[in-house]
């Protein structure tokens, strides 16, 4: 749905404080306000937009299939994985076993909680990033000088016996589609750490292909340390925008976590860097778009990349996305695996907590890859 679109001058430029109120309501609500123009606290410095005269290159994500990762040519989709990991950081996995139904009642049903009155959206709304549920809007809006093009709904999914009694219940399927949804990402995002441990070879395993006692050993492993870990699931929102090429919808960022599986809708908006440039994600039904975050960086030593990825918005279309970041439970520490620390390979992350995370974004605006950089060696 797009933008209502009126006559204004740019009196809206000068921000006062209740302009600030304004757009801490979010950019949905500016939206229905009816605008013509981007007001000025989303305008970005030239060097951070989507350069209009640069050709954006439309990019095929390496792709897991991860039908294949259980069966007999399990051994080719390691390496598949080993290489989009550390090349690219992202790769897409098809045939993942979730049913279309789950997806799209997923996208569906995130749709319409941000097509209700601002008055059921604003129930939600919070500046405790510790909230189990917390709608905000922009990247990290209480530090942000400029705004993004972006409204979300972000929901705690790990401790379930404490979040759900706080999830929305309008609509009225709400609760029940993002229940089944997260529970089904939860187990993909499982079954994928465990491929990705594999590829690192940090655990013992027995050498041999397709052994039940190697598929224990990693089942294992990956149990003790994701099965009750941190699961956030972050809904986003991105209004069709009157002047896209002035705003971003989330700027480049890395994700903390090990692992985010995101679900995007048929509209393009999905960037990453690559090599210098930034490339479209070409949106693929029924697929996901995994990413390696920082937690995976650091317990990976480096070797595999959490890269910088971006949102832009467009002109005729509003944008949903929803992004289940996963990691270890809060209180671990995330350490390089010491198996993959050596003479040649020396420790190249300290330490790191969610704790410690929260600290930093709560002080600053967070830019690119800030907290990853502060935690190298
Ligand atoms: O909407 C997207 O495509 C990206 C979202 C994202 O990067 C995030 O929520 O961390
Ligand atoms: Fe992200």
């Amino acid at each position: 749905m797009g933008c209502k679109v009126m006559e204004t001058n740019r009196e809206d430029d000068i921000i006062s404080s209740s302009e600030c109120m304004k757009y801490n309501k979010g950019v949905k609500h500016l939206c229905e306000t009816g605008i013509a123009n981007v007001p000025k606290k989303y305008i970005f410095p030239v060097s951070q937009r989507n350069d209009e005269n640069e050709v954006v290159l439309s990019l095929k994500l390496p792709t897991i299939d991860f039908a294949e990762l259980q069966g007999p040519n399990r051994h080719n989709v390691l390496d598949s994985l080993s290489e989009a990991c550390e090349n690219y950081g992202f790769f897409q996995v098809i045939n993942h076993g979730i049913s279309n139904d789950t997806i799209e009642n997923m996208i569906d049903v995130s749709r319409r909680f941000f097509q209700q009155p601002m008055e059921e959206r604003s129930k939600y709304m919070s500046n405790d990033v510790r909230a189990p549920v917390r709608y905000g809007t922009s990247f990290n809006q209480s530090k942000d000088s400029v705004f993004c093009w972006r409204d979300f709904l972000k929901l705690n999914c790990h401790s379930m016996e404490d979040s759900l009694p706080h999830w929305p219940t309008s609509p009225a399927d709400f609760r029940d589609s993002l229940f089944e949804y997260t529970k089904q990402n939860k187990y993909l995002f499982l079954k994928i750490m465990e491929a990705i441990v594999e590829t690192l070879g940090i655990v013992q395993t027995t050498g041999e292909n397709e052994s039940d006692e190697n598929d224990n050993v990693l089942k294992d492993f990956v149990s003790k340390e994701f099965e009750n870990g941190s699961h956030l699931m972050v809904i986003n929102c991105y209004p069709a925008c009157p002047q896209p090429e002035l705003t971003l919808g989330i700027p480049p960022h890395s994700d903390y976590g090990f692992l985010t599986l995101l679900l995007q809708d048929e509209v393009e908006g999905l960037q990453i860097q690559h090599e210098g440039q930034w490339l479209t994600v070409e949106p693929n039904p029924n697929s996901f778009v995994v990413n390696v975050g920082d937690h995976l960086e650091i317990f990976s030593n480096g070797r595999y990349k959490s890269v910088l990825h971006r949102a832009v918005v467009n002109a005729e279309r509003s944008r949903t996305s929803v992004a289940s970041l996963h990691s270890m439970p809060v209180t671990n520490m995330v350490r390089p695996s010491p198996t993959l620390i050596d003479e040649d390979n020396p420790r190249r992350y300290l330490d790191t907590d969610f704790a410690t995370f929260v600290d930093f974004i709560s002080t600053r605006e967070l830019k690119e890859k800030d907290f990853l950089d502060s935690r190298k060696c």
